[in-house]
């Protein structure tokens, strides 16, 4: 059939295509430590998706970040997923009826000839790439990704205000108890209500004052959340689930090895109380292996899967249908990361909440400068896209790459 012959397609935009993928390492070190691991090292991959499309006389670029705890992936990405997107043939990126990019359609694209399994790293890769893809789509029909989420998934409904909690708690030189009181107390003034600490990197006599000092700030043991970081043996997660216990937490997180479903089972089932974990899971396979073997409980546990390190929104979506054939609400998801990406999605796709750093990782921590955290919920930005250029630090350096 000629193009004259169909008045609809003439009548459509041309398909967007992918120009260029820009790539850089940056870092993201500090003095921190949790149980397991310092960050003295840590870097992150930025990555910027230039586009065909022009607005303002600028081309629209999607941007994309890695989330915290992994190191940056930029050997994968210069190697195999970037170069596989660009020697694509563009109709195959591209969503047919509207012309606009399709992430599921790159994903695809940049997964061809990757064995399944063994997800860590490359996920990574995927995920930063990913971010900045979903960045471009919104952009490019000029509305926030909450929005356009929320259009594609929840017929139009989204949260106009999401449930935050202040990450922080962290060892480091020289902070004792009252520099952890004075952290915490900075948190409730920044209109913080939860707070998440570090424990089991000092022994458990030295971690219970510390989980005081904070439960003593807050008013209110439900109102402090721990992490563990996957750093327990059995015994120490159960020694921990045994002392913890009477405080009644917020959540215990990440106690053992985070693949260990059957050890996450057992100290579940012992503690009783709510647990949280699912951070270092990288994909829906993984995800749907903690349901039905970790001993999770949808009544009040909380599942921490971080699109950022796990192949992106693409995989979470699908991570999200896996929770609910099993019984899950989005809402008992929290991410990890505290990321602009994971906030839009809490807010467009219905989650529980987010997580936030108020103080560690700059620049990738936080959100929009204009939207104040207040009694515990962050408001959302109007930026189409994710939103990243409204956090003039982290903005700054995405423009490292130009553009
Ligand atoms: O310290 C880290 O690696 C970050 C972390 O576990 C969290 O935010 O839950
Ligand atoms: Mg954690």
């Amino acid at each position: 059939m000629s193009a004259l012959a169909s008045p609809t397609l003439s009548a459509r935009r041309p398909a967007v295509s992918i120009v260029e993928i820009r790539e850089k390492t940056v870092s993201v070190a500090s003095p921190i430590r949790n149980a397991v691991v310092d960050f003295s090292q840590m870097t992150a991959s930025i990555v910027a998706v230039v586009t065909d499309r022009v607005r303002d006389g600028k081309p629209i670029i999607g941007y994309g970040f890695s989330s915290n705890g992994r190191y940056a992936a930029g050997g994968l990405l210069r190697e195999r997923f970037i170069p596989r997107i660009l020697r694509a043939d563009p109709a195959a990126l591209v969503d047919e009826e509207s012309g606009n990019l399709d992430p599921f359609a790159i994903w695809k694209v940049a997964m061809q000839n990757e064995k399944p399994g063994g997800h860590g790293e490359r996920s990574v890769a995927v995920g930063v790439l990913d971010m900045a893809i979903w960045d471009a789509v919104a952009k490019i029909e000029d509305v926030p990704l909450y929005k356009l989420l929320a259009d594609r998934y929840r017929g139009g409904a989204y949260d106009e205000k999401v449930f935050v909690y202040a990450a922080g708690g962290y060892y480091y030189p020289g902070k004792d108890i009252a520099g952890l009181k004075d952290e915490v107390r900075s948190y409730l003034d920044r209109g913080y209500t939860q707070v998440k600490m570090k424990i089991g990197g000092v022994p458990l006599a030295e971690d219970l004052p510390r989980i005081e000092a904070a439960i003593q700030v807050l008013g209110d043991a439900s109102r402090v959340a721990v992490d563990a970081n996957g750093r327990f043996d059995l015994r120490a997660a159960l020694a921990c689930a045994d002392a913890i216990k009477p405080y009644g937490l917020a959540w215990y997180e990440e106690p053992c090895d985070p693949l260990d479903y059957q050890l996450h089972a057992i100290v579940t089932s012992a503690y009783g109380l709510p647990m949280a974990t699912g951070e270092n899971l990288f994909s829906h396979q993984d995800a749907r292996n903690l349901i039905r073997y970790g001993g999770m409980r949808p009544d009040r546990d909380w599942v921490q899967f971080d699109c950022a390190l796990s192949y992106g929104l693409v995989d979470y979506i699908r991570t999200l249908d896996v929770l609910d054939e099993h019984g899950w609400s989005s809402r008992r998801c929290i991410p990890h990361g505290g990321h602009q990406l994971s906030l839009a999605i809490a807010a467009g796709l219905g989650l529980g909440g987010n997580e936030s750093y108020p103080d560690v990782f700059f620049p990738f921590n936080g959100f929009a400068d204009e939207t104040p955290v207040e009694d515990g919920y962050i408001a959302l930005s109007d930026a189409p896209g994710v939103g990243l250029e409204r956090k003039s630090n982290l903005y700054e350096t995405l423009r490292s790459l130009g553009g």
